[in-house]
């Protein structure tokens, strides 16, 4: 996608510079400086673009394309946006992934001969945006570069990333396998890369190559040591990373040049190993919905049912720690034992007392902060507007109270004190901005009102003689009213023509001499008399004064703002932390979840379990249990149609993440050990873009599972095989099953309709069966979604089909074409699965099952004695003595054991 646009590309009919008008001649000497970012070139009142930028903006911005003169008989596109518009025309560009430079007139207009002088003041990318017009509230906008270096014979690829509204800058190494994945955890807005060199990246990401060269190693090295002026990058850590050093050297030159002040705020480098970091595929990331649902929506998520956070920071980093699930314990438990000081719980047991009052007034005082985090981002590169400055300076004030409460409300957890220690902020700052700053201050510092009274005595002497001029003008007026005999004169001001004297026609002739006419009225005449003149000229000079003092007056405050901005972004960040883990905090104990255990064996032990999501949306979710361990390590899952078997495995995925990011859990009870990696391989779709079938994406999908995962790794399989027919379909999975529990031994939540596959328990013993339970009544299906063990009965293909609406006609037929192939035995495999497994005395999960699949062939003797039972146990019931809780529970016993 290159943009890239030369001067003799645009001008290809013209021989020369030359033959341009010198207007022109400017315009194409600063367009060669923006390269392929389109170019706004500040005409007055308007922004105009030109030639193919021109064509581009304007199909973009559905503007109207105009034509400017012409040069050598060519008219030249044009197309423009006013300037009080900009900036909304700015944020559909950069939303469009569009990079747009900014030419502004900084001459003087009457000084100049020839076009007024003009430069690029600012260049604005996706992923550089620090403007909170520009930027998404609660989202991150990353940049990042990466590079694929060979060293010592080993391909390595390099990635960096900022976050330059945070002054976030981090680097690490992966293999070029793992790009893709690296990239989609650090998810960047715009993607820097080597011209030669072009990834394939997502839509979504913006792509800006630049020359190869910025990328050499000892360029990009020499970069990093002069912004942070050090001999070495060694101290970052970065020492044996050169494709790492690479891309960072490369990145911090792209953005500096976007950037019309320094980076001041990118104070370090940190080094993020992937080995940190639960690893998430891109496919694991969308089938679990963590930020964003299947369909794309923002809502339900895990993100959006859990961020019940009050500031757009805390936001920004919850989103960040869901995608970032941690391997380590010890990170992890030190969040849980924060959530747990915050709900003052027991952190031994979990349990919570009654009040969360404490909790509640923390979270009210945290709606009352403004965004610090970009506002000292902000501060540091000297772009901080006045309000922010008001709204900064009005949350710096009650910080001290909320530091208080955090310490006499919470039990001390460590991590809780050292967030606490982080909100110390210099009271300096604050009393900077109390005596500084205005209490209502302007939007904009051009029009003055932003300094406050009292602050500098020259200032509050011009803005007196600007504006205290109501006594002078009545006792002018007065004496010229006696001095002239006429009643009717007035002294008044406007903004087009000044200070005058107004006189009704009829009395006009009477003026003195000294009396210079402005302007005629219909009834009346104004003039000017050389005292008022000089008086307008006093004032006037004293108003622009003013503003040039306050501007002047301004620029030293933020050279002081500066200077406190990395001790608020620090300030910043521990708000950011409290307010993620007040949120999880809220989330737990308003849903009764509990703090898992954290263990460093391989397995996933949950006692009922739900779903973080789904609990939400319906009425009755029912728990499960999960126990995953390397002496069995493979459910393999059976069950209906509609069952729950894809909202099991994803719950078990989704309690491991919380797990792992520190959160408490939705379970009665779990136990969580050390995962290095989730696949998932969940749902089918075309890959209609990349050119894959459905059956070519599962199958990708499973060869990286095959490939990737190890006895850590928790690997979700939905259905594995079913794109294709039937027995190639069960040959692949049987083998794909069998793969994982002998090669790989990763632990696997493996559903699947194919019956053969659940006899893999009597093969393998590290693999058992469970089924989610369903009855028929007469009214049709019920599913239980109960996980039981031992494999599925029956399927309710044509029950589920008829709820969904399929014509009578067609169910009656499916129904008489089961029928009969059940009569024939038809010996496929699907239909097998409905049949009656072989009975295994061996398989431990069938014979613990409670209904293993065995009440489908039920002898007649068998059935009559079920009958009576059924008879006795429906005699004994008094239904007025049972809670309905209790019939509830009855009915599904009786729906287990008798159908
Ligand atoms: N544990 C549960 N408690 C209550 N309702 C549930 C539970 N699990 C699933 N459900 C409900 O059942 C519906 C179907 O669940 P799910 O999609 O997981 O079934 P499935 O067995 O994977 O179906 P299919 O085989 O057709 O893909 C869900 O939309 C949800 O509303």
């Amino acid at each position: 996608m290159s943009k890239s646009f030369k001067i003799n590309e645009i001008d290809s009919n013209n021989k020369t510079m030359e033959s341009h008008t010198p207007m022109m001649q400017q315009y194409l000497r600063l367009k060669a400086e923006a390269g392929s970012h389109l170019l706004l070139y500040r005409m007055g009142d308007f922004y105009e673009m030109f030639y193919g930028d021109a064509e581009r903006g304007a199909r973009l911005l559905n503007l109207t394309l105009t034509k400017r003169g012409a040069s050598n008989g060519a008219p030249i596109p044009m197309a423009g946006v006013p300037v009080h518009a900009m900036e909304q025309y700015l944020a559909r560009l950069v939303a469009l992934g569009e990079s747009v430079a900014i030419c502004e007139q900084i001459g003087d207009p009457a000084a100049s001969k020839g076009p007024v002088e003009r430069k690029i003041v600012r260049i604005v990318t996706p992923g550089t945006l620090t403007d909170d017009a520009l930027l998404p509230a609660r989202a991150d906008r990353m940049i990042a570069a990466t590079i694929t270096a060979r060293h010592n014979r080993v391909e390595r690829v390099g990635l960096a990333w900022m976050n330059l509204a945070n002054g976030e800058f981090r680097a690490t190494e992966c293999t070029p396998e793992m790009l893709d994945s690296e990239l989609h955890r650090v998810a960047p807005a715009e993607l820097v890369c080597a011209e030669s060199k072009r990834p394939h990246v997502d839509a979504g990401m913006a792509l800006s190559p630049i020359p190869d060269w910025h990328f050499e190693l000892d360029g990009a090295r020499n970069v990093l040591h002069e912004h942070f002026a050090v001999d070495s990058v060694a101290g970052f850590g970065l020492a044996d990373m050169p494709a790492a050093v690479c891309a960072a050297g490369a990145l911090l030159r792209y953005v500096s040049r976007t950037q019309s002040q320094t980076l001041s705020h990118i104070q370090s480098i940190r080094v993020d190993q992937a080995s940190s970091y639960v690893v998430l595929d891109p496919v694991t990331r969308k089938n679990l919905e963590i930020s964003e649902t299947l369909s794309g929506e923002e809502s339900p998520t895990l993100l959006s049912t859990l961020d019940h956070c009050q500031t757009p920071m805390g936001s920004r980093l919850l989103h960040r720690w869901l995608h970032h699930p941690l391997r380590d314990n010890a990170p992890a438990l030190e969040r849980q034992q924060t959530i747990a000081a915050l709900l003052a719980a027991d952190p031994a047991n979990g349990a919570m007392l009654e009040t969360t009052a404490p909790l509640i007034t923390l979270q009210q005082a945290l709606s009352r902060y403004p965004d610090i985090e970009r506002i000292a981002t902000r501060m540091a590169m000297r772009s901080v507007r006045p309000r922010e400055m008001a709204s900064l300076r009005d949350a710096l004030a009650i910080l001290p109270a909320m530091a208080d409460d955090i310490a006499r409300c919470f039990s001390p957890a460590p991590r809780l004190i050292q967030l606490r220690a982080q909100l110390n902020v210099s009271p300096d700052l604050l009393i900077l901005l109390q005596n500084a700053i205005d209490l209502e201050p302007a939007l904009l510092i051009r029009d003055g009102g932003v300094v406050a009274r009292g602050y500098d005595a020259e200032l509050d002497e011009l803005r007196r003689l600007s504006t205290d001029s109501g006594e002078f003008l009545l006792e002018l007026e007065a004496r010229e009213r006696e001095r002239t005999g006429i009643t009717s004169l007035r002294v008044e001001f406007n903004r087009v023509h000044g200070f005058y004297i107004e006189v009704s026609r009829g009395q006009a002739e009477k003026v003195p001499d000294d009396y210079r006419r402005r302007q005629t009225l219909k009834n009346a005449e104004r003039y000017i008399t050389p005292e008022l003149k000089t008086w307008e000229d006093k004032v006037l000079s004293a108003k622009d004064r003013s503003l040039a003092r306050e501007k002047w007056l301004f620029e030293k405050i933020l050279d002081q703002l500066a200077t406190h901005a990395p001790a608020l972004s620090l300030c910043a960040a521990a708000l950011a932390e409290i307010d993620a883990l007040a949120s999880l905090a809220e989330h737990a104990q308003q849903n009764n979840w509990a703090a898992p255990e954290l263990c460093d064996a391989s397995e996933i032990l949950i006692e009922a379990g739900r779903h973080p999501v789904v609990e939400h949306s319906i009425e009755r979710f029912t728990p499960n249990d999960c126990d995953l361990a390397p002496q069995r390590r493979m459910l393999l899952i059976t069950g209906p149609n509609m069952g729950g078997k894809s909202t099991y495995m994803r719950q078990i995925a989704l309690i491991v993440l919380l797990a792992r990011i520190g959160s408490f859990v939705p379970a009665e009870r779990a136990r969580i050990g050390q995962i290095d990696r989730i696949f998932t391989r969940i749902g089918a779709a075309d890959d209609l873009a990349g050119g894959r079938s459905t059956f070519m994406m599962e199958m990708t999908e499973a060869a990286a599972i095959l490939a990737g995962s190890t006895t850590q790794s928790l690997v979700l399989m939905d259905e594995i095989g079913r794109g294709t027919s039937t027995y190639d379909g069960l040959a692949l999975a049987w083998s794909i099953a069998h793969r994982l529990l002998t090669h790989n031994q990763a632990l696997t939540l493996f559903a699947t309709h194919y019956f053969e596959i659940t006899r893999l328990p009597n093969e393998m013993p590290a693999a058992a069966n469970v089924h989610l339970a369903a009855a028929e009544s007469a009214s049709g299906v019920i599913f239980l979604h109960q996980v039981q063990a031992g494999p599925a009965s029956r399927s309710y293909g044509i029950q589920v089909a008829q709820r969904a609406g399929i014509p009578v006609a067609v169910i009656r037929r499916a129904s008489q074409e089961l029928a009969r192939l059940e009569a024939q035995g038809a010996p496929t495999p699907q239909l097998d699965l409905f049949a009656a497994p072989t009975h295994n005395p061996g398989d431990p999960d069938e014979s613990n099952s409670d209904d293993g699949g065995t009440n489908a062939v039920d002898s007649t003797t068998h059935g009559d004695k079920a009958d009576s039972a059924l008879k006795a146990e429906l005699a004994a019931i008094d239904p007025d003595q049972l809670t309905p809780r209790e019939a509830l529970d009855l009915l599904y016993r009786l729906l287990n054991t008798y159908l």
